[in-house]
């Protein structure tokens, strides 16, 4: 039986549940606010652009979150041969970002590939995204890059949240879980880069280069980094645990 816990499908949320001994079901963005509201788990990460939408039946616990503080690789805006912009419909947060940053507009396709023939730029982001960029695939620009560049803070991508009224033992053992998880790959950041560049058929020096580039920790910086974004989104501000 899965715990009452959620994580993203992409890989960036590999070190986190990896080696944590959790059974968490895999969603994708969109989904995981939606398992969350229908009460079907307690703990969660979820896009920031949720958290903020939902912030009244969540609480976000201030101790991971995902977020690059440079270049992501896993969010670019590729290189099209037609005109105007597509982004996947997975993506709130990158699609926000490049919205206010150069002004761009997207239409949501589910097909990023076909995408490419017909759009000036599409914005990919996830496994997806990493299997263009280990084919090269031109890009216009990779939204961490331009973030730190533009705003000079972290772009934080997703936070951890729980519903409220959750028993705190219950966050306690999960960040708990997560913390070992993050420490057993640090250890050797190589054994879980190779099991995952297999699965999602990327090179193994792509994997390692995407997690030195994935950050989780959350500190002060975050924080005001998030509190920034927000700003910048128009959306209001998260309630912290
Ligand atoms: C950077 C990434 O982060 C994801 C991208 C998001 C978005 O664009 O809305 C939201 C949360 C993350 O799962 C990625 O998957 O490439």
């Amino acid at each position: 039986m899965a715990d009452r816990v959620a994580r993203l499908k992409y890989s960036h949320s590999d070190p986190l549940f990896r080696f944590s001994g959790l059974r968490p079901v895999s969603v994708s963005n969109r989904e995981s606010i939606e398992v969350l509201l229908r009460g079907e788990v307690d703990v969660s990460f979820v896009p920031v652009t949720y958290a903020s939408r939902n912030r009244e039946e969540l609480v976000v616990i201030p101790e991971f979150a995902i977020y690059s503080d440079g270049p992501v690789l896993s969010a670019r805006l590729f290189r099209g041969s037609g005109s105007g912009y597509a982004a996947v419909s997975d993506t709130s947060v990158n699609a926000m970002a490049l919205r206010k940053l150069m002004g761009i507009e997207f239409d949501f396709v589910d097909d990023p590939v076909a995408a490419l023939g017909r759009y000036g730029g599409v914005l990919v982001i996830g496994d997806e995204a990493l299997r263009l960029v280990d084919a090269d695939t031109p890009y216009i620009v990779d939204v961490g890059e331009l973030w730190k560049l533009r705003v000079g803070h972290p772009l934080v991508y997703a936070v951890m949240v729980a519903r409220r009224n959750v028993d705190p033992a219950f966050i306690e053992r999960v960040v708990r879980a997560l913390n070992e998880s993050l420490d057993r790959f640090r250890g050797s950041p190589g054994e879980l880069a190779r099991e995952v560049a297999r699965r999602i058929n990327v090179s193994e020096r792509l994997m390692l280069e995407y997690y030195s580039a994935m950050r989780y920790q959350v500190d002060g910086r975050v924080m005001a980094g998030i509190e920034e974004e927000l700003r910048i989104f128009g959306l209001p501000q998260l309630q912290a645990y």
